[in-house]
């Protein structure tokens, strides 16, 4: 006989089984299943710890390291399916032993997302291919929530733009792509979704084209970039397999093909920014992000920086997908544990660094590029002390321009769309940044520029 207790450790409830044989309790952490777990030589594989004779604890399953891991995700228009492709993929690769299913419902949980029928948080989901595991993101295309899809593509080493085949390619299909580029995608795959509901071939090679196009227009390969034309839907609903299950397996296949696996800088000192916080009962803070560079451990002091804060801390604890990793590496989606952290001490935006190695910076010079009126940008020009919003990595800050010292009549110098020029940025709090560090500008709901960092004037 065996007593069963619930024990509430992260996501899923785990049962505790107490085995009379060994008088031992265990956890099993990976399969939900009633089986008792025996003998002390099961462990390891459910990934389970004994701590001491009569009492266990959950030990989070170990990520696997045998496949490169590779950050990807959905991007594109509102409504052109991006979340159901997203589904459709873990129910296919699922069938295939590479996925834990996740339905729509749980990738748009949110009460406001289910009532609008919109993404507003990007989500993150994991599946694997026979030569890699991917971690993927799936975007909100709302111009409402553009926010949230910048921090979520700049945790991206590739994407999948999702456009429909009913409208072609729409405002916000061009904004991601710039956006994709501008935090560092270099390359992404086409899947034109909704082709359930064209009949008409010629139709799906005018969206074609026009993708073509597009990219090329954002420096993008638009000639080789593998287009898949399928249905999400179909896919997700298990139906007409020639438009839906087969197309998400060749768009797997072009990810895998078509998508570079990036070099990680892992002599680098450690970074992390912070995406998202978690208050875990008994356990602590956890924030999540994709780790920038570098490598940490468990034990590792580091610091936390940014709003001009320098908080001393320790990693007690690395993890990756609910899943316990000895070392977390550039790349990596992480959820590190942080000791003596409160939840309102850190927040999005934050960096999580090795210590000394990186500085908040309040003030810098930066190269800016105005976008012009076709790439989304400005109808027209701005003087000095124009105050847009900053995103640099996961943080947005005000910041305010000035011409650079020595500039002539800087009071009544314009700033034209279409202009490339040197200016000094203010920022309303102090930020984690280098030379070289990228940044876009956005005011209201328009991306209005990019820039990158060329020299710290002011620490915080
Ligand atoms: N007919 C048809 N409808 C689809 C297909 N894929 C998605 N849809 C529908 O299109 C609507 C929008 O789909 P979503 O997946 O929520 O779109 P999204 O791109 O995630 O939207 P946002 O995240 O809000 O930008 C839903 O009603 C889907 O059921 C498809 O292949 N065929
Ligand atoms: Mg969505």
């Amino acid at each position: 006989m065996f007593r069963t207790q619930l024990a509430t450790s992260r996501a899923v409830a785990r049962r505790l089984y107490s085995s009379r044989a060994t008088q031992s309790l265990f956890v099993c952490a990976r399969t939900a299943s009633r089986q008792p777990i025996q003998s002390a030589h099961s462990l390891p594989k459910y990934g389970v710890r004994v701590i001491r004779r009569g009492y266990a604890e959950a030990a989070a399953p170990k990520f696997d390291r045998t496949k490169p891991f590779m950050n990807i995700g959905t991007i594109g228009h509102v409504d052109h399916g991006k979340t159901t492709l997203t589904a459709a993929i873990t129910k296919v690769m699922a069938d295939r032993g590479g996925a834990q299913f996740t339905d729509y419902a749980e990738i748009d949980k949110a009460p406001e997302e289910k009532a609008r029928g919109i993404t507003i948080n990007s989500a993150h989901v994991e599946y694997e291919t026979e030569n890699r595991h991917y971690g993927h993101i799936d975007c909100p295309g709302h111009a409402d929530y553009i926010k949230n899809m910048i921090t979520g593509a700049a945790q991206m080493d590739g994407a999948i733009i999702v456009v429909s085949a009913t409208d072609g390619q729409m405002p916000q299909t061009r904004e991601h792509l710039l956006l994709a580029r501008q935090v560092g995608i270099k390359k992404l795959v086409v899947f034109i979704n909704k082709v359930d509901m064209v009949s008409d071939p010629e139709i799906l090679d005018l969206v074609d084209m026009e993708m073509r196009d597009v990219l090329s227009h954002y420096n993008f390969d638009g000639e080789n970039t593998p287009i898949i034309k399928g249905s999400a839907l179909a896919a997700l609903e298990g139906r007409d397999k020639e438009i839906g299950e087969d197309k998400i397996v060749e768009l797997v296949k072009a990810c895998d093909e078509w998508l570079e696996l990036p070099a990680r800088d892992l002599d680098k000192p450690f970074l992390l920014p912070v995406e998202d916080v978690f208050s875990i009962s008994g356990r602590g803070t956890v924030a999540t992000g994709r780790a920038e560079r570098g490598v940490c451990n468990k034990g590792d002091e580091v610091e936390i920086i940014g709003f001009g804060d320098k908080i001393k801390t320790v990693l007690t604890g690395v993890e990756m997908f609910h899943k316990e990793l000895d070392r977390g590496q550039a790349g990596d989606n992480m959820g590190v544990l942080l000791r003596g952290v409160k939840r309102e001490q850190i927040r999005r935006g934050h960096v999580i660094a090795a210590p000394g190695s990186i500085k908040a910076a309040k003030k810098f010079l930066a190269q800016i590029y105005v976008l012009t009126k076709d790439e989304g940008g400005r109808y027209t020009p701005f003087m000095e002390n124009y105050s847009p919003t900053m995103f640099l990595r996961t943080a947005n800050i005000t910041t305010r321009f000035k011409w650079p010292e020595g500039t002539e009549d800087p009071e009544n110098k314009m700033i034209m769309p279409g202009d490339n020029v040197e200016l000094i940025c203010t920022l309303h709090h102090d930020v984690a940044a280098d030379v070289g560090t990228r940044f876009t500008l956005r005011e209201g709901n328009k991306t209005i520029g990019t820039g990158i960092v060329t020299k710290i004037l002011e620490y915080a």
